[in-house]
């Protein structure tokens, strides 16, 4: 059953266009990562679904649906209630996501909805696996490593069992060895709790490892989306293919996408063609002037003139 549906999303941030006509569909139960180079629009994307975002955007087209319900045209009410009981967020820099001036068990508190016992938020840290609980509830933030910080962020937007939770590079700031450690947390709490992944991450290998489902995006638009390992093995759009080809050897897991030739665009206003036309290796006259629309090729969702031929063929 369908729990998040982006269609068609324009986003301006005043003349920059953020989101191009960015399309999505996710089920009940999956875990989704949105890969994307920098400025390719996800936390655009991720913010646009919590009506979370900043008051220099403007959603100039398309809509988000959670659940059935346009995110659009809730109240400030509605939107409150949808980002404290149905969706979770967790950000790259866990401090922000925490209050300087509370202590940490009273935050954990609130984010349980204001019922809670002081057994119940020892509990709460206790599954982000926090080795001493009771001292980390009487402390505040600054008192937090990195990596414990954003446990208890997790701990945060995990309290109240949200339907989707929405992580916006939750490791970036992390090293390797926490980052690991930190989304194994995510996956195994979100399993537990039958919550919906939406991870936006640069780290393609980790991505393919962890999620059921892969969508790419460039130029604000998602230009190919499914199953992780299929998209991964056979990818279909030429900027995938050049993102899945440079996976062997040249980039671990952590390491941040290596780059292809040329610049990702900055758009002002719709793109005329594809995006990804100047940069692309099996580029047609075609591409520049007309808009590709989606495309479905052996599974995956795919927005490329040359989506019915075979990716060896395009590269
Ligand atoms: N507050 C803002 N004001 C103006 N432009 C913005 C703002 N936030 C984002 N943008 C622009 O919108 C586009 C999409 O940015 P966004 O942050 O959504 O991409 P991203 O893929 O999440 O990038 P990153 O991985 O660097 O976070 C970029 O061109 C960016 O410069």
């Amino acid at each position: 059953m369908t729990l998040l549906e982006v269609d068609q999303l324009v986003v301006d941030y005043g003349a920059v266009r953020a989101l191009d006509g960015a399309t999505l569909s996710v089920a009940r139960g999956e875990t989704v990562g949105i890969v994307g180079e920098s400025g390719s629009g996800k936390s655009t994307l991720g913010s646009a679904i919590g009506g979370l975002l900043p008051k220099a955007a403007e959603v100039t087209g398309g809509e988000v649906k959670v659940d059935g319900s346009v995110v659009g045209s809730m109240s400030a009410r509605e939107l409150r209630a949808l980002r404290s009981t149905r969706l979770g967020y967790v950000f790259q820099e866990p401090i922000g996501s925490l209050d300087p001036t509370m202590r940490i068990g009273r935050q954990v508190a609130l984010a349980l909805r204001g019922r809670a016992s002081r057994a119940d938020v020892l509990d709460r840290l206790a599954t982000v696996k926090l080795a001493d609980p009771a001292r980390v509830a009487r402390g505040y933030p600054h008192q937090l490593s990195g990596g414990m910080a954003q446990r208890v962020a997790i701990a945060m937007a995990m309290a109240a069992e949200p339907e989707l939770l929405i992580a916006d590079e939750p490791t970036a700031a992390l090293d390797s060895q926490v980052r690991d450690e930190v989304l194994d947390l995510v996956f195994a709490l979100a399993a537990e709790a039958g919550t919906t992944i939406l991870w936006l991450s640069h780290d393609l290998p980790a991505v393919a490892r962890r999620c059921s489902r892969v969508a790419v995006m460039y130029g604000g638009r998602v230009v190919e989306s499914g199953p992780a390992s299929a998209v991964l093995a056979e990818p279909r759009h030429p900027y995938t293919a050049a993102l899945a080809g440079s996976v062997p050897g040249a980039v671990s897991e952590g390491q941040r996408l290596v780059a292809i030739p040329g610049q990702p665009p900055v758009l002002s206003g719709a793109s005329p063609g594809c995006s990804f036309a100047p940069r692309c290796p099996a580029v047609l006259e075609s591409c520049a002037g007309e808009r590709p629309r989606s495309h479905v090729s052996g599974g995956h969702d795919v927005l490329c003139h040359r989506a019915s031929e075979t990716v060896g063929a395009a590269r």
